[in-house]
């Protein structure tokens, strides 16, 4: 496996690259969730490149950049094991060399203007900033995202497709733990009494989509009784909402739904969500 850290060093790598490209963009910290998208990405690529960055353009002031869990080593060995072609792990100064401020981005209207998007401003800018010099540099055939952070893939397959980039976004199902908490690296940050409770955010969004597929159309007295059973579970919800499956605006005629949910628990913000697909009558 080749360890790249500089664009210089990926481009000499990317020369020799032949057959299927395939990127998958990560934080590093990685658990099952990372490792599905790695292995989706072996059996669909001759070549799987994965870059490790945590993005200081995707966290606005008081988030959680400088706590946020790195691992190197062990995601290097994980990803060495996994049997992936090369790992791309460049410093701050590399993807930004005249500093974030000034940094040229890339803003991807309409999906951004809801959910994560108004909660965390800046976010997506920051995410479609680095995505995009990411597929600038590796050039890949196939990127691969997690459905877990359902409207970041939304936005970059909105991006993709606007700005013509000619790349194919793979989204990956969730990979959940046995009580159904949804892998993440901030799952750390629970304590044992927190992490108890963690699980009925993805059991609201469960139930939800129990109620939804049962015929209730009343989204806001869902959204209200999710928010409700979150708040009970010990969270304080930031959102719990019910859209089309492209995050559109709800219809009560449509068959097919996503509900998702941020909401915090102790200092964690944990983030999930549901497909809804309405068995035919
Ligand atoms: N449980 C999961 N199942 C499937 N994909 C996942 C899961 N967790 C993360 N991913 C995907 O892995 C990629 C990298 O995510 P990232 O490094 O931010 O990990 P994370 O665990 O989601 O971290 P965070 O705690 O910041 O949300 C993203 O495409 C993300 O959607
Ligand atoms: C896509 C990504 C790697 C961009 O920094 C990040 O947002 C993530 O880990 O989901
Ligand atoms: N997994 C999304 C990256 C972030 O929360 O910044």
């Amino acid at each position: 496996m080749h360890l790249l850290t500089t664009a210089d060093a990926l481009a000499v790598w990317r020369g020799t690259a032949t057959g299927v490209l395939g990127l998958v963009p990560t934080m590093g910290n990685l658990h099952a969730g990372h490792m599905a998208l790695v292995e989706r990405a072996l059996a669909q690529c001759d070549r799987v490149v994965v870059s490790i960055f945590v993005n200081p353009l995707q966290f606005a002031p008081g988030e959680d950049l400088d706590s946020y869990p790195r691992t190197f080593d062990a995601d290097r060995a994980a990803l060495e094991a996994a049997g992936v072609h090369a790992v791309f792990a460049p410093s701050v100064e590399q993807m930004y060399p005249h500093g974030g401020a000034s940094a040229t981005t890339v803003h991807v209207s309409g999906v951004t203007d809801m959910l994560c998007g108004t909660r965390r401003p800046g976010h997506f800018q920051g995410v479609a900033t680095i995505v995009t010099k990411l597929f600038n540099l590796v050039r890949p055939d196939c990127a691969f995202f997690g459905e877990k952070d359902f409207q970041q893939l939304m936005v970059i397959r909105r991006m993709v497709e606007d700005l013509c980039m000619g790349v194919e976004i793979v989204g990956v199902p969730t990979v959940r733990e046995d009580d159904g908490l949804a892998r993440s690296s901030r799952n750390q940050y629970l304590g044992a009494d927190e992490r108890r409770r963690a699980p009925m955010l993805a059991a609201a969004l469960e139930h939800c989509r129990e109620r939804l597929e049962a015929g209730a159309r009343d989204f806001h007295a869902l959204e209200a009784d999710g928010w409700a059973r979150l708040v009970e579970a010990g969270f304080e919800p930031d959102y719990f909402e019910i859209r089309g499956p492209e995050l559109q605006a709800p219809q009560t005629d449509m068959r097919q739904f996503r509900v998702l949910s941020a909401a915090f628990i102790g200092r964690a913000r944990l983030l999930d969500n549901v497909a809804v697909s309405v068995p035919a009558t």
